[in-house]
């Protein structure tokens, strides 16, 4: 922690919040002033000046924002020595990495990158890891509100880099599909040999199934999001614990009890 960042006991955690105009923004900007022990002290949109993030002395920003911008706000924040909860999406195992090797250098900052802060959908995503060893077929079908700019979701994404990383400990070989001549993306994204499948409507917020089968069998696991409150629980968490959990934390696995 920077002098600048020291909390003094007792005073709230000054919290920024950049995409603060965006639908997740306007959420969190909301739960952060409505909770006693964080300070909303600065709230940033695109063409605003993040420097009213550092000279409000902010000691956490949140980042719900776009995968185009994200990577340029966390290395402001490293660079700024302030610590960061992010829920924007487009996470690759090379831009964590980067995030990774920014943060080898500044001993005081630290970050929690989750590409689902509803406590729903990380159990969701812990069920599924936990019964893929048990099935041999897999598929995801995500569905989301149509404004949503990325397809499959970060979730999506998520979910299916731990199945496929539990099918490989397991030593399950590929989905069995014998499908021909395909019309193109009739079967999904392939995301590490797991199917996804992306639904966009009207009326949807986010909702995921995670479909197993296996002989005579089928399991479906399925979350949803009808509000985006349901992020809030999951987003203030990691703001209060972000600091105490040094480097990179992927996913929120690792603050729950
Ligand atoms: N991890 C989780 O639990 C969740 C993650 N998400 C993810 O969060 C992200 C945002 O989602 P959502 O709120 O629906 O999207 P929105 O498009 O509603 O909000 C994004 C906001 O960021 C603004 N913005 C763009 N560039 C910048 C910049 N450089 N600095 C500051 N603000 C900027 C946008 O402005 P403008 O519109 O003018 O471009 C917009 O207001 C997505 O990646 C989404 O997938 C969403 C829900 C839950
Ligand atoms: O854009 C959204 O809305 C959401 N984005 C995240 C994702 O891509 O997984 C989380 C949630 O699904 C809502």
């Amino acid at each position: 922690m920077t002098d600048t960042q020291e909390r003094n006991p007792g005073e709230p955690l000054r919290v920024g919040v950049l995409g603060a105009r965006g639908r997740m923004g306007i959420e969190v900007c909301k739960a952060v002033d409505a909770a006693d022990d964080l300070e909303l002290v600065a709230a940033v949109d695109q063409g605003d000046d993040l420097s009213a993030v550092s000279g409000a002395g902010a000691q956490v920003v949140v980042d719900f924002t776009t995968p185009d911008v994200v990577m340029d706000n966390l290395r402001w924040c490293v660079e700024q020595g302030i610590s960061a909860v992010v829920g924007t999406t487009g996470f690759t195992e090379q831009r964590l990495e980067q995030v990774r090797g920014w943060l080898a250098g500044k001993p005081d900052v630290s970050m929690v990158i989750a590409p689902n802060f509803g406590i729903g959908a990380v159990l969701m995503m812990q069920f599924a890891a936990r019964a893929a060893r048990y099935f041999e077929s897999v598929e995801i079908i995500e569905q989301h509100h149509p404004r949503k700019l990325d397809a499959p979701s970060g979730t999506a994404t998520h979910t299916a880099r731990q199945i496929a990383q539990a099918r490989a400990e397991a030593g399950l070989g590929p989905v069995p599909d014998a499908t021909r001549d395909e019309v193109p993306g009739a079967r999904g994204a392939d995301i590490d040999g797991v199917r996804v499948h992306a639904v966009r409507a009207t009326g949807l917020v986010a909702h995921q199934e995670v479909l197993f089968g296996t002989t005579g069998e089928t399991l479906t696991i399925r979350h949803d999001s009808y509000d985006r409150v349901s992020f809030m629980p999951g987003v203030l968490l990691a703001v209060r614990a972000v600091r105490n959990h040094p480097g990179l934390t992927v996913g929120l696995d690792a603050l729950l009890d």
